[in-house]
Formats: structure tokens, C-alpha cells, sequence
């Protein structure tokens, strides 16, 4: 089993970490508190609050896990690849899969990554909705001191289910979104690269783009249902499940809630998923 696709998939998801976080926390805030006018607004009240620091809340966390979790996405994508078809990554340049194989192994890589990165994601999550100051003398303490204290406090409150809060819309929001992840890169590649070649720096970072615009997209109604349901119970009361949240949500804010943060989902992924795929191209072409 090839392991370079795992490295490079978790040395490339830190580094697309870390150039989207501003934009994630103000996604999460917009999509799971009512207290702001929209990304400005969000913005500007960040920054007043909590300094330039409060869009960096619990950044260290998820990049030393959610980019590992990336390394799972990667890494499946490129091994069921290669079991459908017998080709390594450099063969698949010359001759492109068919979709359907692309669309199943990037499933597969989304279905098995999204168990991964569950009682992660919930913590960066519950981490980036504080909106209490550090800064600030006087200000009330937040609730969680860290991810170690979050994670902690929700095993003790909540129990082991409770870090799987929210597990099941983001299964649902990353099986199929990661199918169409890799094959809108994979066919971008494949259109803008002369025949046996490998595609340039320029066409991967534009395939990349616009394979993380059209998979956060489609993934954002499920992103929005994930992120209330990982706050339930928090500063929201606990949904009793998904169709819960999704009846709930729809009756008191209409069919607009499911696509908050949509703008800034798209925003974001475009320079995100430019460098991860860049940067995994670039590693497995140095390793050879
Ligand atoms: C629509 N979804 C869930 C994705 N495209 N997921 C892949 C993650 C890629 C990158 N780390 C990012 O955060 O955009």
C-alpha cells in the first residue's frame, strides 16, 4: 500500500489549514449564532472583541488533527484508486480513470475521513464559537480552557457520543461532495494538460480551486445541519437528531439558514484547496 499519498495528504491539508482558519471561524459563527448582519459585520466584531487572535481560535488543535485527517482522505482516495484500476498516481496521468472509479474512491475517501475527523471537528467548532475575549480584563472566562479541557469536558458531560455529536450530516456532507471533489480536479487536470504531460503549477492550483468551490457548495446545508447539531446543548438546546435540527432550523429562520456561510464557504476554498493540491502534487513528484 502506497504510504507517500498518506504524508503528503497530511503535510498539504496543514498547510490549506492554515490559509483558510480566518474564514472557517467566521463560517462557523455565521452559521451557528444569530448575532451577526453577515461576513463584514462577523468580522468587525471579531476583530473588535477579540483581536486579530479570535479568528486563529483553537488553530493549533486542528492542525496537528484535522491535517492528519486530510492525510486519511488522500491516502484512500489514491489506494481505492489504484485496487479499481490497477495504476499507480503517475500512471493515472496518462491515462485518466473513468469517473466512476474517480467518484467512488474520493467516496470512499470522504465516508471513512468524515468518522475520522468527527470528535475533531467538534471541538475546533465548539473552540471557535467562544466569542468571550482573552484580551479583554473583565471579560467572562470561556468555558473551555483548550482542546484538551473541551474535549475533557464533553466525555464528562456528555459521555464518548458526545464527541460524535454532529457525526452523521458530516457523513453525509462528505461522502458524495468528495466524489465530486476529485473528479472536478481530476478532469480540470486532465482537460488543461498536453497529453503525457504532467499538469502545470498553474492548472493544478486552478483545478484545486474550483474542485474545493464545487465541493463546499454542494456540502453547505449539510455543513450548516453539522454545525448546530455540534453546538446542541452548548448555547442552542440539544436537537433531538438530524431531522430534528433540519425542521427545527427551516421553521424558525426559513430555507436561508441552509446556506449561511455559503459565500464564505466558496471564498474559502478556492486559495485552501489550491495549496493542498499543489503542495501533494509537489511531495509526490519530489518522492518520485
Ligand atoms: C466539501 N468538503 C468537505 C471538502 N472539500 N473537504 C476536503 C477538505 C479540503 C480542505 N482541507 C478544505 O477544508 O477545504
Amino acid at each position: 500500500m502506497p504510504v507517500e499519498e498518506f504524508v503528503a495528504g497530511w503535510i498539504s491539508g496543514a498547510l490549506g489549514l492554515v490559509m483558510g482558519y480566518p474564514f472557517d471561524t467566521v463560517k462557523v459563527r455565521l452559521q451557528t449564532q444569530n448575532t451577526y448582519r453577515g461576513i463584514v459585520d462577523c468580522m468587525v466584531k471579531i476583530y473588535r472583541h477579540e483581536s486579530i487572535r479570535g479568528f486563529f481560535k483553537g488553530m493549533s488543535f486542528p492542525v496537528a488533527s484535522i491535517a492528519v485527517v486530510n492525510s486519511v482522505l488522500f491516502g484512500v482516495y489514491s489506494n481505492t484508486l489504484q485496487a479499481l484500476t490497477a495504476t499507480s498516481h503517475q500512471d493515472r496521468r496518462a491515462q485518466l480513470p473513468s469517473y466512476t472509479h474517480i467518484f467512488i474512491a474520493g467516496c470512499t475517501g470522504g465516508f471513512l475521513q468524515a468518522y475520522s475527523l468527527a470528535p475533531f471537528d467538534l471541538i475546533k467548532v465548539r473552540l471557535q464559537n467562544q466569542t468571550e475575549s482573552r484580551v479583554r480584563p473583565g471579560s467572562p472566562a470561556p468555558l473551555y480552557r483548550g482542546p484538551v479541557h473541551c474535549a475533557a469536558t464533553i466525555l464528562r458531560e456528555e459521555g464518548p457520543r458526545g464527541l460524535f455529536r454532529g457525526s452523521g450530516a458530516l457523513m453525509l456532507r462528505d461522502t458524495p461532495t468528495l466524489g465530486l471533489y476529485f473528479i472536478t480536479y481530476e478532469a480540470l487536470c486532465y482537460q488543461y494538460t498536453p497529453a503525457g504531460q504532467q499538469p502545470s503549477s498553474a492548472t493544478v492550483l486552478v483545478a484545486g480551486g474550483f474542485a474545493g468551490i464545487a465541493s463546499w457548495v454542494t456540502a453547505t446545508p449539510f455543513d450548516v445541519v453539522k454545525a448546530r447539531m455540534q453546538m446542541g446543548g452548548v448555547k442552542r438546546r440539544a436537537y433531538a437528531g438530524m431531522l430534528d435540527c433540519v425542521v427545527t432550523s427551516f421553521r424558525q429562520e426559513g430555507l436561508g439558514v441552509f446556506f449561511r456561510g455559503f459565500t464564505i464557504n466558496s471564498a474559502r476554498a478556492f486559495p485552501v484547496n489550491a495549496v493542498t493540491f499543489l503542495s501533494y502534487e509537489h511531495l509526490l513528484r519530489t518522492w518520485g
